[in-house]
């Protein structure tokens, strides 16, 4: 691209552009030719190529972006409600919503915004919103792309109410895979989940690594920070590390009956495996005033990386 780090600038490292409804997307690019695509439907990521232009994340290809429904892909933004446990719709209503882009972002520490190509989103709830879920926050997102083509979202939520609320959380990462037979993650061993085919019963994990060979769909509990997913034939690991997000929640359909395949075309669950930084067993609470913050990143390295480098 031809921009040196040293006057690398990253607000002019963003581009505005509107998909087929007529919705903003930002993307961000780094000098190395890595980028990735936020849509303001959702505030959702649905694109983040590595330096060689290669897809990294997985999007349905019957996925259409019509607004209200979310794109099955990407990385939806589950708030304030993960999946069916709560009075509200399924992973709740931001991936729903057009959030707004803030111009004039406070600032962050100097690590999350240093030579980053950045973006801010903001959700506030609308007067629908509030009859369904009466509580007023503000929802932020910053999504950067690292120098190095890194992938970190920061996510801070303040309560701007007079009342107490709590509420739930995850970053629903499609990562786009090989082949789903292809996949091994790793640091999850040991951890008790909930089991969501199992009435949600809580196991502990056994010792092994996770693989797949049906239907899959878990919340791992007080996990660690940092996670990997290894997939062998592409010689391609994402390393997941996060903070303030101790569950993980780890899915792939496969089950051709499963409602979610409606939106899948053929046989694309073996190419996606989703893998959330999450808040679920233990929702946060927030007293007014207060803010809670969680920060995933996502790293991409060649698979002779082992599990011990963690
Ligand atoms: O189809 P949705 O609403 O995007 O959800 C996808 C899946 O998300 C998972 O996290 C849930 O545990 C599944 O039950 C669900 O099907």
């Amino acid at each position: 691209m031809g921009h040196s780090a040293a006057v690398w600038d990253s607000k002019i490292a963003t581009e505005n552009v509107k998909d087929w409804n007529g919705i903003d997307q930002i993307v961000l690019r780094n000098p190395h030719g890595a980028s990735a695509r936020v849509s303001l439907h959702g505030g959702q990521v649905i694109s983040w190529r590595n330096d060689r232009g290669e897809e990294l994340l997985f999007t349905s290809s019957k996925a259409n972006g019509k607004a209200p429904k979310p794109m099955q892909g990407g990385i939806p933004i589950c708030f304030p409600q993960f999946g069916s446990c709560g009075s509200l719709e399924q992973h709740g209503f931001a991936r729903k919503k057009i959030w707004i882009v803030d111009q004039d972002p406070p600032s962050l520490p100097a690590n999350d915004s240093n030579r980053k190509s950045f973006i801010d989103l903001l959700l506030k709830p609308s007067e629908e919103d509030l009859k369904f879920w009466p509580h007023s926050f503000e929802l932020r997102l910053r999504v950067c792309l690292g120098m190095d083509g890194n992938l970190t979202l920061i996510s801070r939520v303040r309560n701007i109410d007079g009342k107490p609320f709590s509420f739930s959380f995850a970053y629903h990462s499609y990562l786009s895979v090989s082949d789903i037979s292809e996949v091994r993650i790793e640091g999850l061993e040991t951890m008790d989940y909930f089991d969501n085919l199992c009435h949600k019963e809580r196991f502990t994990e056994q010792g092994d690594a996770i693989t797949f060979e049906s239907e899959f769909d878990r919340v791992y509990l007080s996990s660690p920070n940092c996670v990997a997913v290894l997939d062998h034939e592409r010689k391609r690991t994402y390393v997941l590390r996060k903070e303030g997000l101790p569950d993980v929640v780890v899915w792939n359909p496969w089950d051709k009956k499963s409602k979610a395949m409606a939106d899948l075309g053929d046989d694309e669950y073996r190419q996606m495996i989703c893998v959330d930084g999450a808040v679920i067993e233990k929702p946060i609470s927030l007293k007014p005033g207060e803010e809670w913050k969680g920060r995933l990143e996502i790293v991409v390295v060649p698979s002779s990386f082992c599990s011990e480098d963690l």
